[in-house]
C-alpha cells in the first residue's frame, strides 16, 4: 500500500505495548505512518515488510506507550516551593488565590509552557488541566505538541480570566465548539468542585457537558472539611450531592476522591465515574489516601493525576506511579495491592479510559496514535532486568525517557526537547515572576 505520509520504524531491546509483562516483545519495534501507529512487531518482521523506511533505532531502549496525567494545574508551576507544608484551605486562600489574582495571560502560558517541557521530559505524552485562562494553556500545548483536555475552570465568585459567571459558562461553550475537530486539544467543562460552584452552576455544568458530548472534570471529595461542608449545607456527601444534580456519569473525571463512603464507590461503579488518583498532592496536603484498592475491586477505572507543581511539587508521573504503588501497600498492610502492572496500567489505558480516549492512545496498537516513550535501560538502577513494569513502577526515573513522539512527531530526542526552548522558558519565568511578585 502506498502512502505520500512519512513513516518511521522505532525500535530498541524491548517493546512493551501495554502494562503487562506477557505482552513484552524482544527486539520489538512500531511503524509510524503519518500520526498512527500501522504496525507492531519485531524490529526484524518490520524491516523485512517494510524496506528502506527511517528508523529511530535505540539498542537499549524499552519502547512503551507515553504516560497520561489525568489531573494537573499546569499553570501553577510559577507556584512551585511557594508555600509548602499548609493544608489545602490555608494554602490556597491565604496563598495561592491573591496571586492567582495577579496573573495575566503572558505568565500563563509560560508557566504552563515550563509544565510541558517537565512533562514531556519525564514521558507523558496526554493531560488533562483546568485552569484561569485556559485557552493560554491549550496554545502552549499546540506549541509544545502534547496531547491536552483543557478547560476554563469555573466557580461562584469572579473570575481573573473572564470576570463574571455567565462569562464563564459563554467561553467554556465556545472552547468546546472551537476546539471540537482539533487533533489534539479538546475542551472540557470543568466546575471547580462542590463547595465553590453552587447546585445551579453545577447543573448548568452537566447540561453544557452534555450537550457537547464532553469530559465534566471537577475536583471532589479532596478533603474532610469539603464533606463537612457539604453534609452541612446540602445533608449529603459531595458524590450524593454531585449525583443529585445528574453530573455523575461515564463522562465525570473526578479527581482526588480521597474521602469517599462506601456508598459513594458503589455509586461511582454504577455511574462509570472514572476517577484522578492525585496521591503525591494529597499526601503533601495532609488531605489523606483515597480508597484505590477498593475503587479498583469494584471496577471503577482509576487513572494518575500530579495535580498542579504547587502542591506536589513537580509533574513527574514516574515518581507519582513509585509513590502510589508503595503507599497503598503501606496503608493497607498489603503488599499484593496495586501491583506494578496495576499501577502502570493505571498510568496508561487507565488514563486513556478517563478521558473516554482508549480507542487511541494508552497501549500501543495498530490505528491508535503514535504516543511513544522510549527509556534508555542501560543504567546502574535498571539493571539487572527480569520484569519491565516492575522496573518501570519501582525504579525508573522520569529522567530515564531518552526520546518522545506525540501523534507520530518526534518531542524529544536524546533528552533535548524539540517543540520548547527549554532554556529560554527558563529564563523567561525568572523575569515573569519579579513581576508577580514584585518584592521577592
Ligand atoms: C485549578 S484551577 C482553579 C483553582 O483551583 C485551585 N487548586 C489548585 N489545586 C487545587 C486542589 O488540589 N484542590 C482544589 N483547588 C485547587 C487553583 O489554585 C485555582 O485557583
Ligand atoms: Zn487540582
Amino acid at each position: 500500500m502506498s502512502s505520500s505520509l512519512a513513516s518511521l520504524l522505532v525500535s530498541g531491546t524491548f517493546l512493551l505495548p501495554t502494562w503487562r509483562q506477557q505482552d513484552c516483545l524482544e527486539n520489538g519495534a512500531v511503524l509510524i505512518t503519518g500520526s498512527t501507529i500501522t504496525a507492531v512487531g519485531t524490529r526484524s518482521e518490520l524491516q523485512r515488510s517494510h524496506p528502506g523506511i527511517p528508523e529511530l533505532h535505540e539498542p537499549h531502549g524499552l519502547i512503551m506507550p507515553g504516560l497520561v496525567n489525568t489531573h494537573t494545574h499546569a499553570p501553577m508551576a510559577c507556584f512551585r516551593g511557594l508555600a509548602d507544608d499548609l493544608p489545602l484551605m490555608t494554602w490556597l486562600q491565604d496563598h495561592i488565590f491573591p496571586l492567582e489574582a495577579r496573573l495575566d495571560r503572558p505568565t500563563v502560558r509560560l508557566s504552563a509552557l515550563l509544565s510541558m517541557a517537565e512533562m514531556i521530559k519525564s514521558g507523558t505524552t496526554s493531560f488533562c488541566d483546568m485552569y484561569l485562562f485556559a485557552e493560554e494553556v491549550a496554545a502552549a500545548a499546540a506549541t509544545a505538541g502534547l496531547r491536552c483536555w483543557f478547560g476554563e475552570v469555573l466557580y461562584d465568585f469572579p473570575s481573573p480570566c473572564y470576570g463574571a459567571l455567565e462569562n464563564g459558562l459563554r467561553l467554556t461553550a465556545e472552547l468546546l465548539d472551537r476546539f471540537r475537530d482539533h487533533p489534539l486539544i479538546t475542551a472540557t467543562v470543568d466546575p471547580h468542585s462542590v463547595y465553590t460552584c453552587a447546585p445551579g452552576l453545577l447543573e448548568q455544568c452537566g447540561r453544557l457537558a452534555a450537550d457537547h458530548d464532553s469530559l465534566l472534570v471537577t475536583h471532589l471529595a479532596e478533603t474532610e472539611s469539603e464533606v463537612h461542608t457539604c453534609r452541612s449545607r446540602y445533608g449529603k456527601t459531595p458524590v450524593e450531592h454531585l449525583d443529585s444534580l445528574g453530573l455523575l456519569g461515564s463522562r465525570t473525571l473526578a479527581a482526588h476522591c480521597v474521602h469517599l463512603e462506601e456508598s459513594d464507590i458503589e455509586r461511582f461503579a454504577d455511574r462509570n465515574v472514572k476517577v484522578s488518583h492525585c496521591l503525591e498532592s494529597n499526601l503533601k496536603l495532609a488531605s489523606g489516601v483515597a480508597p484505590i484498592p477498593r475503587l479498583l475491586e469494584r471496577g471503577v477505572t482509576v487513572s494518575l493525576g500530579t495535580d498542579g507543581s504547587a502542591s506536589n511539587n513537580d509533574v513527574d508521573l514516574f515518581s507519582e506511579m513509585s509513590s502510589v504503588a508503595k503507599v497503598h501497600k503501606g496503608v493497607m498492610l498489603d503488599p499484593t495491592v496495586m501491583s506494578a502492572e496495576t499501577t502502570l496500567r493505571a498510568a496508561t489505558i487507565g488514563g486513556a479510559e478517563a478521558l473516554a480516549a482508549a480507542a487511541s492512545i494508552g497501549t500501543l496498537a495498530p490505528g491508535k496514535q503514535a504516543d511513544l516513550i522510549v527509556i534508555d535501560l542501560d543504567q546502574p538502577h535498571l539493571t539487572p532486568l527480569y520484569n519491565l513494569p516492575s522496573h518501570l513502577v519501582y525504579a525508573a526515573r522520569g529522567a530515564d525517557v531518552i526520546h518522545s513522539l506525540i501523534g507520530g512527531r518526534p518531542v524529544m530526542k536524546n533528552r533535548q526537547l524539540l517543540t520548547i526552548d527549554e532554556s529560554e522558558v527558563i529564563a523567561r519565568m525568572g523575569e515573569a515572576l519579579k513581576k508577580l511578585r514584585p518584592g521577592g
